[in-house]
């Protein structure tokens, strides 16, 4: 069997990374070792940025209805006092969509399949395991066996893409090694239904506590879920038992009788910090938890895979049609790996804020954290300065290089939903005849900046080309990006 990218793995980020394949018309084989999702408590956050990228593939209505906006993030110490608190706003702001989202995983993935399946370039198998890669110049030949019958195949892929998590095959294949960020601790994760109104602030409530740490939330309309730290030697099947249970979650379900509170998962979870030394070896790249863990704390270790599978995306659909030189695909590692890096830091620096005992923890919690109160601590993806893909800026306040804002335009559309994930072109003044065949002809579109205040305010310069991941490629004159980029 022959294709032109076999993605190995069908977790979020690998199904992202097919469906924002397929859409480009691109060829694509997911495989997973498992017959159908998989049913274990996982994430259960997403920020606005990461909502766009569901938003490109046209899921944006379908995700509202499966997650539940959220009203921030609060530290609090053992007594639930609120430390420090982190708003995030439950309308659409700069993204388009809520700053915080929360959801169910296996919700998200079996919206991300039932899409793929509407794509005809995307096939995705289950029980079929990669045992081996080997490639050359030309490609990657992957061997494959059914889990099933036992069958063994081989898949020639002109790219692989390991999305297939903590314990990648793909990544210990092509050699890379995952760094220690120095972070290990065992968790008690607990999703409870309940039909019964908890009465709580509808944010993340993370209890700063060495003896025992906490997290609480809200994640659908019946179901919530917390998440404490073990201390040495207890195990989650300890606390699969209700009455063992009840003390930890009572804070918050307070007089809620036990009959009303359905356990769903009791589970233990090690949160770790690691990143890949590479995220690529020639034809095959990693993403998602292949290539980095990131602690839960500030809900962004499942959204990061999302990211690398629009950042690499359009340029693998890109090079495989021809329109963008192999050289773009060595802009993946080095325009992820440092916001991936920053997001791992701060979710260490999170955790230890809700864990460290001593001297050292009391300081960081009567101190520094109450000191965050109200500052804006958010995810955004910091503006790429240096990449080869993003013209040198020629000055401080230049867009080039950050995400363009998905601004409402005068149709009442905004701007993801007319560049659809294409090159776009966004002016703040009517472009000539010749001008607009130019851009045309580039296969970009265009979109004018119209009425809208906020394309306007931020444009400045005139006009800026957008790459299909929403980040400004260069800003200036039309004129100019024209000449020089089109
Ligand atoms: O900072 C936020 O908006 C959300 C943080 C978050 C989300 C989910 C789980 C967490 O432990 C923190």
């Amino acid at each position: 069997m022959k294709v032109p990218v076999l993605i190995v793995g069908a977790g979020p980020a690998g199904l992202t990374a097919a469906a924002l394949l397929g859409r480009d018309g691109v060829g694509c084989l997911v495989l997973d070792r498992q017959d159908a999702v998989y049913p274990r408590p996982r994430a259960v956050h997403l920020d606005d940025e990461v909502y766009r990228i569901l938003g490109r593939l046209g899921l944006a209505g379908s995700f509202a209805a499966r997650s539940r906006p959220c009203h921030g993030l609060r530290l609090l110490d053992p007594d639930l006092r609120v430390l420090a608190e982190f708003r995030r706003s439950p309308g659409a702001g700069r993204h388009g969509y809520p700053e915080a989202n929360m959801f169910d995983q296996p919700d998200l993935e079996h919206l991300l399949r039932e899409h793929l399946a509407t794509i005809g370039t995307v096939t995705l198998r289950g029980n079929a395991e990669v045992t081996g890669l080997a490639q050359d110049a030309t490609g990657v030949r992957a061997e494959v066996t059914d889990r099933v019958t036992g069958a063994r195949e081989t898949v020639h892929a002109d790219y692989v893409l390991g999305c297939d998590g903590a314990n990648s095959l793909v990544r210990t294949a092509i050699g890379a090694t995952m760094a220690d960020l120095k972070f290990d601790q065992r968790w008690l994760v607990v999703d409870v239904a309940t039909t019964a109104d908890l009465g709580q602030w509808e944010g993340v409530h993370q209890v700063c506590d060495p003896r025992r740490a906490a997290t609480y939330m809200r994640i659908g309309e019946t179901r919530h879920r917390w998440e404490f730290r073990l201390r040495p030697g207890e195990t989650a099947a300890e606390f699969g038992d209700f009455d063992r249970l009840h003390p930890l979650i009572e804070p918050w379900t307070g007089d809620v009788p036990a009959a009303e509170l359905e356990i769903v998962r009791v589970a233990e979870y090690t949160f770790r910090a690691r990143i890949a030394d590479r995220w690529r070896d020639g034809r095959v790249f990693l993403l998602g938890d292949a290539a980095h863990l990131t602690p839960p704390f500030i809900g962004q270790g499942m959204g990061a895979g999302l990211r690398d599978a629009a950042n690499l995306a359009w340029k693998l659909a890109g090079v495989l049609g021809g329109t963008l030189p192999e050289s773009v695909l060595g802009t993946y590692e080095t325009e992820r790996k440092p916001h991936v890096r920053a997001m791992i830091r701060r979710a260490v620096l999170v955790g230890k804020a809700m864990t460290a005992g001593g001297r050292f923890g009391t300081l960081v919690r009567r101190v520094a954290v109450p000191r965050l109160n109200g500052r804006v601590i958010d995810s955004a993806t910091p503006a790429l300065r240096r990449s080869a893909l993003v013209a040198r800026p020629r000055f401080r306040r230049s867009p080039a290089g950050r995400l363009c804002p998905n601004a409402l335009l005068d149709d009442g559309t905004r701007f993801d939903d007319v560049a659809g994930g294409r090159f776009a072109v966004v002016t703040a003044s009517t472009p000539s005849e010749t001008e607009r065949a130019a851009i045309r002809q580039s296969g970009a579109v265009l979109v004018p900046a119209g009425r809208s205040r906020e394309l306007h305010r931020w444009l400045r310069t005139g006009a800026a080309l957008v790459r299909p991941d929403g980040t400004v490629l260069c800003a200036g004159r039309l004129s100019r990006i024209l000449r020089r980029f089109l």
